[in-house]
This record gives C-alpha cells, sequence and structure tokens, in this order.
C-alpha cells in the first residue's frame, strides 16, 4: 500500500484515533498482543531468524506499506529492560484505545494493576534471549497525514554468564541497525566501559553495513535507570544532557584512545540523548512478589517515568527508520532483517573479542613478530642481498641456529593469556620462519653461478652436439638428416638469444620461466645421465689401470710382458 493509500485510509480509522494513535483492524480482532522471537539464540552461539512469525507481523495488510518507527531498548541483563518497555506498552495501548484525550499519567493506568507485557522477572538470572517484537504493531498518523507503524524490540541483555562478547555484539549491532530509536539502558551512571562497549558494538554494526559516508545510526538515547545523584544533575532529560555532555566531551588533555572513543560514539549516531531515571524503589528491586502494581513504585519514579515515555513515543517525537536516507517500509524491514541476520551469521566478519582475549592476542602477534625479525636479520646477515652463495648443508644448519635463536627470544617475552594461548602462536611463528626460509634458500640457489648457468649451458652443448653430428652426416652424404640437425642447432641457438633477452630486458618473464624448466629437463633426463655414466665408466677405466698396473697386466687383464 502506498503512502497515499495509507493516508487515504485514516478516513476509515479515524473513529479509533486518541492522541494521534489509531487501532489497525488486525489488531482491533486481537486485543491483547504477545512479545514474539524473531531472532533466536541457539545452544551453538548462532542467532536465527523466525521468519514467519516475522512476516506474519510485519506483512500485515494495514501495515506493510507504511513507514515505520523502530524502538528497541538494549544494555546489560537484570537492569529493568522488560519492565521499562510494558510501560511503553501501556502507554501505546492507553493511547489509542482510550476514547478522550491523554493528559499526565492517565494511561499509567490503575496502582493496583500487575504489569504486563514482555516478560519481565526479578532474579539474578537472565530472562530475556534473541530479539523479541511485541505482536501489536501500534499506528499513528503524523501532522502531514502520514500513517505509521510503530514497532517495539526487546533484546537480550549483554554480559550474562551464558553470552559470548560476539553474542553480545551481534544482538546489539542487530538491534542498533534495525531501530531508528535505541535505548541504551544503564544502570546507575555512564561509565568508561560502557562507552567502550558501545563503541565495540557499534563498530561491528558499522563493519557489517556498507560505508555510505553518512552517520550509519539514527537516535541513541542513553538511559541511566537509578540515578544517585540529583544534587550533581536533576532527574530527567536536562540532568541527562548535563551528565552526557561531560561524559562525551573531547578536550586536546585527554589521552588520545578516550577522544577517538568519543569521536567514534558521535560519528556513528545522528542524534544522541541522555536521560536520568531515579530509583523505582526497594520493592520493585527486590521484592520476589512485586508485580509491577505502580502502587508498589516510588512516586518520584513515576512522575520522571511519565515524562520519558511520551518523549520518545508521542507521535510527534517518533523517528522514522531511516537507511542510506530513504525511508523504510514496513514489508522492507522484513528483508533488512534477513540481510543483516545473514551478514552476522557468515564468516565475513571478524569475531569480536573480549578486552583480554585481544590484548593477549596483541602480545603474542607481538611477540611473533619480534621473534620472525629477530630470524630474518640475522639470516639477511648470513645469506642474504649480497652475500655469496652458502652451501645447501651450511644453510641449513644456520637455518636450525637462527630458528632456535628466535623461538627463545618468542619464549622469553612476557605474554598474556597464558602458555595453552600462545602454542598456536609458536606454532604460527615456526611455519612463518620454513617460509622465511624457503624464500632465503631459493634466493641462495639463484646465487649459485652453475645453476645460474644451467640453461645456456644446455642449449649451447645442444647446438654444438647437432653442429657436430650434422657436419658428420654431411661428411657421409646424409644431406636430409644433416640439415634436420642444422634446423636442431638453429632453435637451440635461437632459443638461447631469446633467453638472453628475457633475462637483460626483464620481459616476458614466463617465456624465460618455460626455457628453464626445458632446460632442467633436458639437463635431468639426459645430459645428467649420461654425464653421470660417462664419469662411472672413467673413473672405473681409471680404477682397473691403476690396478692392473699395480698387478702388473693390460687394463684388459692380459699379462704385460714380462
Ligand atoms: N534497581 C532497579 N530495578 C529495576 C528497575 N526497573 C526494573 N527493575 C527490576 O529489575 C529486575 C529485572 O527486570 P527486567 O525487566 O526483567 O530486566 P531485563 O533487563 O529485561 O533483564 P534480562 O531480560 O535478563 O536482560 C526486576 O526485578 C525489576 O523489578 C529500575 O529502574 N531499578
Amino acid at each position: 500500500m502506498a503512502d497515499s493509500e495509507c493516508v487515504r485510509e485514516k478516513s476509515n480509522l479515524n473513529t479509533n484515533s486518541v492522541n494521534g494513535y489509531v487501532k489497525s483492524d488486525t489488531f482491533n480482532k486481537i486485543m491483547r498482543g504477545h512479545a514474539v522471537q524473531i531472532v533466536t539464540s541457539e545452544a551453538n552461539h548462532k542467532f536465527n531468524l523466525n521468519e514467519s512469525a516475522l512476516e506474519e507481523i510485519l506483512l500485515s495488510e494495514e501495515i506493510k506499506d507504511c513507514s515505520v518507527a523502530v524502538v528497541s531498548v538494549a544494555g546489560a541483563f537484570r537492569k529493568g529492560k522488560s519492565f521499562l518497555l510494558d510501560f511503553f506498552l501501556r502507554y501505546m495501548k492507553y493511547t489509542y484505545e482510550s476514547e478522550a484525550a491523554v493528559y499526565g499519567s492517565d494511561w499509567m493506568g490503575a496502582s493496583d494493576t500487575p504489569l504486563e507485557g514482555f516478560s519481565w522477572r526479578g532474579g539474578s538470572e537472565r530472562d530475556t534471549t534473541g530479539i523479541l517484537m511485541w505482536s501489536e504493531v501500534f499506528i499513528t498518523t503524523l501532522q502531514n497525514g502520514e500513517k505509521i507503524a510503530v514497532i517495539l524490540l526487546d533484546t537480550q541483555g549483554t554480559f550474562d554468564s551464558e553470552s559470548t562478547v560476539r553474542d553480545c555484539a551481534t544482538v546489539f549491532a542487530l538491534s542498533t541497525m534495525l531501530s531508528s530509536i535505541q535505548i541504551y539502558n544503564l544502570s546507575q551512571n555512564i561509565q568508561e566501559d560502557d562507552l567502550q562497549h558501545l563503541q565495540l558494538f557499534t563498530e561491528y554494526g558499522r563493519l557489517a553495513l556498507a560505508d555510505t559516508g553518512k552517520k550509519p545510526f539514527q537516535k541513541l538515547q542513553f538511559l541511566v535507570r537509578d540515578w544517585s545523584f540529583p544534587y550533581e544533575a536533576e532527574y530527567g532529560a536536562a540532568g541527562g544532557e548535563e551528565i552526557l555532555e561531560r561524559r562525551l566531551k573531547i578536550s586536546d588533555k585527554q589521552h588520545p584512545e578516550l577522544q577517538a572513543l568519543r569521536k567514534h560514539i558521535k560519528a556513528c549516531f545522528s542524534e544522541i540523548h541522555c536521560f536520568l531515571m531515579p530509583h523505582p524503589g526497594l520493592k520493585v528491586a527486590t521484592n520476589p512478589h512485586f508485580d509491577g502494581r505502580l502502587s508498589d513504585i516510588e512516586d518520584e519514579f513515576k512522575k520522571h517515568l511519565c515524562s520519558l515515555v511520551p518523549m520518545l513515543l508521542s507521535p510527534e517525537k517518533l523517528l522514522l527508520k531511516e537507511i542510506s536516507g530513504q525511508r523504510v517500509k514496513a514489508k522492507e524491514l522484513v528483508q533488512y532483517f534477513k540481510s543483516y541476520i545473514n551478514l552476522f551469521s557468515g564468516d565475513e566478519l571478524p569475531e569480536p573479542k573480549s578486552m583480554l582475549v585481544a590484548t593477549a592476542e596483541a602480545n603474542n602477534l607481538s611477540a611473533v613478530a619480534a621473534a620472525k625479525e629477530i630470524y630474518q636479520k640475522v639470516m639477511e646477515s648470513i645469506c642474504g642481498g649480497n652475500k655469496p652463495y652458502l652451501s645447501a648443508v651450511h644453510l641449513e644448519s644456520e637455518h636450525l641456529r637462527c630458528k632456535d635463536k628466535a623461538l627463545e627470544q618468542f619464549n622469553c617475552k612476557r605474554k598474556m593469556g597464558g602458555e595453552e594461548f600462545s602454542q598456536s602462536y609458536k606454532i604460527k611463528l615456526e611455519s612463518d620462519i620454513e617460509e622465511l626460509f624457503n624464500q632465503f634458500k631459493s634466493h641462495n640457489e639463484s646465487k649459485n653461478i652453475f645453476k645460474a648457468a644451467r640453461t645456456p649451458a644446455v642449449f649451447f652443448a645442444i647446438a654444438v652436439f647437432f653442429y657436430i653430428v650434422s657436419g658428420v652426416l654431411g661428411l657421409l652424404g646424409m644431406y636430409d638428416i644433416a640439415n634436420l640437425c642444422n634446423m636442431v642447432m638453429g632453435v637451440a641457438l635461437l632459443t638461447l638469444i631469446v633467453w638472453s633477452y628475457v633475462r637483460y630486458r626483464g620481459e616476458m618473464r614466463e617465456v624465460g620461466e618455460h626455457i628453464d624448466n626445458a632446460a632442467t629437463v633436458v639437463w635431468d633426463n639426459v645430459m645428467k645421465p649420461s654425464y653421470q655414466v660417462c664419469l662411472q665408466k672413467g673413473l672405473e677405466q681409471a680404477a682397473n689401470s691403476t690396478i692392473s698396473s699395480i698387478a702388473g697386466t693390460e687394463p684388459n687383464g692380459k699379462l704385460k710382458n714380462s
């Protein structure tokens, strides 16, 4: 359905319109929605998309052609994300179900109603896994008459004991890439490690997206829960902006690493805000029987919740999802979910690591580089560049000596991660050294003057051989065969000229390589065996004559004239 059709349909839905929000026909039938697991987290640390469930929600006739606003809440586990989302749901439901205009805290409901919606609970163990979407998509009409769909996402908390850094980064990056408003839920303060994790996760997401030269993500809303310093910065948006300003400030006095972190975060989002929430009271935080009823929540918390939620979700504040500057429609969002999840389940992206693993890797890699450098330096001084040719046996023993020295240097260097971790780097070092040795070996071989002269010697010998043979055949009157031999001689000489040209000019190197290979074949299969046979015959002859001269016989076995 085109935008204009969405607008046209507005008139039919006006009876349900309150405070900007309208109820879609589909969802009139299903009065209560439920959380749908859109992205599931598997035991092998892979994430899968529940395509049918996603399509059922986003491809429904009423919303598939509407632009979307996607609101997601992400952050550490057990910090009240789902609890907050349930208040979002109350706001959305109340504003469209109510028959009258909504004021103040009306939307919060009765003081003794348990809080329902996305599953939330007390306790220390994680609750939400993967990414959940609320099945009820709320439709609202903007001031310009455009109808938009509002989608709520709950995400798996980061840093629980069952998730790897990659899992946390994947969920955070996916929800940031797919949402127009990402709420970064933090506890008590905005700490440096919160910013570092944000940097790591957004970088992971940024890497997955094609670089368009624009800021890759839209609005980031820091939400600090249990803020306990209202005397420094007051609760709410104003205090939040003050704290945000302090935390993201870049100054020349800062260490470059801190500056880079802040620049990165600012470069990733087109809008960044912060809101400070007071503590909701001990019943919320510690009572196992707390069911979310408003009467058990501190007034201060409710007061600020009442300004936070409309600030994010009222139709005039909503932000439409855009990708590469284009508004995204609900049906297109399905495609983005599919392609983003494929990106993260493929092998193209590097693996995000914990700080320890990343540091240990860097340590070990630098130890490998230092050890390799030692090997290279010593070998260079023995057989490198302008050093003369070294016999193969000598070169091998020097290689073993330098390799031992390099391995000793690697073992001595202090490295993080422990013995087992560095074992794989030691193996890598050994294979790198073998590779370097092969290069030194072939460089050394090229300095062997006899080997270098093999190709011209072989072709010259062929030319001379066939010259003599053709001469003899000519004397015998076998002119046809003599001419053939002359032709072979000509080809050998021509090859020699081409080879010399290639070597001199450094052009047509493949031709030179083929000529060298041909020379090696002739040498190995014809010349070397014949030369060895001749040599052996000569030696046998010499030995026989020595023996016979000692025994007083002719070399053919007959007795010398006595
Ligand atoms: N201290 C404190 N506790 C809260 C707040 N909001 C909710 N809680 C409590 O925090 C606990 C966890 O709430 P959830 O909403 O399930 O937390 P979550 O972040 O979604 O947890 P996971 O799904 O495991 O990631 C519940 O006992 C809530 O009562 C808050 O602002 N401050």
